[in-house]
């Protein structure tokens, strides 16, 4: 069976006027997990962005290959991107958040997402779906953005610092929606400074962006 891939292909990026890397490649497959590292500053967030289509890429090439590849016409709409910030409205109630997320997403031919009271559930807040989103502590908010990947199945799931500023008992929920994630056949990337606790797994390590320097994949 040929899995699902997710190619990038000597990228570069700009943010402005300034080149942020360049020549970075990488491949993932169904059930694998790439985790990018590397200093404050030297692209980590723009390079999610780019794979996540969110930001233009200068060069290079993001494909997605294999069984399940021909169900999303772009690799934007394969991917669930969960930034720094929450992206849910205060004023919503968390139920209307995750509906909006839910249908915004959409589900694909190739899986189907759970119901939002399912996915409050999976972040260990099931029962306040009602209470408006701005209502949630700092670490409910997290989680219940969390459960925006839950709503909707899009296979690749790109993670800028999940875990930031989490409890102990939120990082190994987390890890836990990452490996059911990967075990459904998903693949994630993720940006972190914290280990995600999944184990051993790919690393992708920016070096910064000094002149002409860009670290390439290792
Ligand atoms: N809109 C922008 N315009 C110009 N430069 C930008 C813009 N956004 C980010 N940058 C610059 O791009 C570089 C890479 O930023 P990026 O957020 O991708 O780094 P990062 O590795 O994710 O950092 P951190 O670990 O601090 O989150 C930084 O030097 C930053 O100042």
């Amino acid at each position: 069976m040929n899995r699902m891939r997710l190619v990038a292909e000597r990228l570069s990026a700009r943010r402005g006027e300034d080149l942020i890397f360049r020549d970075i490649s990488f491949e993932i497959g169904a059930g694998e997990v790439l985790v990018v590292k590397g200093p404050n500053g030297s692209g980590k967030s723009t390079l999610l962005r780019v794979v996540a289509g969110l930001l233009a890429r200068e060069t290079g090439k993001i494909r997605l290959t294999g069984e399940g590849a021909q169900a999303f016409e772009t690799v934007a709409t394969a991917c669930h991107y969960l930034g720094h910030h929450n992206a849910m409205k205060r004023e919503l109630t968390v139920a209307e958040n995750l509906r909006f997320w839910k249908d915004f997403a959409g589900d694909s031919t190739s899986g189907s997402g759970i119901g939002i009271d399912a996915a409050a559930e999976a972040v260990g807040l099931g029962g306040i779906v009602h209470l408006p989103f701005g209502y949630l502590s700092a670490g409910q908010q997290r989680r219940m953005a969390m459960a925006k990947l839950l709503v909707a199945w899009r296979p690749v799931w790109i993670l800028d610092e999940p875990t930031a500023a989490l409890d102990a008992a939120a990082e190994t929920m987390f890890a836990g929606l990452v490996k059911a994630h990967l075990g459904r056949g998903g693949l994630a990337i993720a940006a972190t400074h914290q280990p995600l606790g999944l184990g051993a797994v790919a690393e992708l390590h920016m070096a910064g962006f000094a002149g002409e320097n860009v670290e390439a994949w290792a």
